[in-house]
């Protein structure tokens, strides 16, 4: 598989536990993302050892500041080598053209994209934020993201084939929330399994515990990867 569709969410409590996880697929059967959670606990090196075993890895560490914190944050993300990177899309229009320009200006740069409306928030919890339905706040965001110029967002699988339409063929759409149909639904809310969401219109989708809680890993990757094949 020379373009792997799936992007594991490496959610471990340490960098042990990833580069385990690491040690048993290869490139060609994922990319990788190093979130939050791992970042914090095993930092930069960790994601250079990725790196160099010839992974895609997209560090989604989200950012959301203002211009120059953000623009200098995904430079020092580029220098680590990753593939991807993302900022919110409601810092605004100044902090991602900002940052646009700034991986622009390297001689390599990572594809940029910006993230919509979290997969964890239902229509309730954007009410109580005073903001729209998800599919006109994803849209509203989508658009903004496309006219600054970057490479993608981050939105669920149920919004992919609207942005499809809206933002065009080239446009990346990057879809956690995705969740084979025997798994847990977990903290999520907009999901979908993955064929549908590759039907939808979805580039990459965002897999994590459905596959590194699940009894066999590797397992149910090759599971996973294998449904996509068939379509
Ligand atoms: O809207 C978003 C943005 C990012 N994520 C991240 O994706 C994975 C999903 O993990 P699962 O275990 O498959 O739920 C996780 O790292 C999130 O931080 C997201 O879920 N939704």
């Amino acid at each position: 598989m020379n373009d792997p569709k799936v992007i594991v969410a490496l959610d471990f409590a340490d960098a042990a536990a990833a580069l385990a996880f690491a040690g048993r697929v290869s490139p060609n059967q994922c990319r990788l993302k190093v979130g939050k959670e791992l970042f914090t606990t095993a930092g930069p090196h960790l994601v250079e050892a990725l790196v160099a075993k010839g992974f895609d890895v997209f560090l989604d560490l989200k950012f959301h500041d203002i211009p120059h914190t953000v623009a200098q944050a995904c430079k020092a993300a580029a220098r680590l080598g990753v593939w991807m990177v993302n900022v919110h899309a409601s810092g605004g229009r100044k902090m991602m053209e900002t940052t646009r320009d700034a991986l622009e200006a390297l001689p390599q740069r990572p594809l940029l994209i910006a993230v919509t409306v979290l997969t964890s928030m239902d229509e309730a919890q954007l009410a109580e934020l005073g903001l729209p339905e998800p599919a006109a706040q994803v849209e509203r965001l989508a658009r903004l993201t496309r006219d600054c110029g970057l490479d993608g967002v981050v939105c669920s699988a149920q919004e992919a084939s609207l942005l499809r339409g809206v933002c065009g063929p080239e446009f990346k759409l990057v879809t956690p929330g995705i969740r084979p149909a025997d798994a847990s639904v977990d903290d999520q809310h907009r999901i979908m399994t993955p064929d549908a969401a590759i039907r939808a219109g979805s580039d990459y989708l965002v897999i994590g515990r459905p596959i590194t809680q699940s009894a066999d890993p590797v397992a149910t990757l090759d599971r996973i990867n294998q449904s996509l094949e068939l379509l």
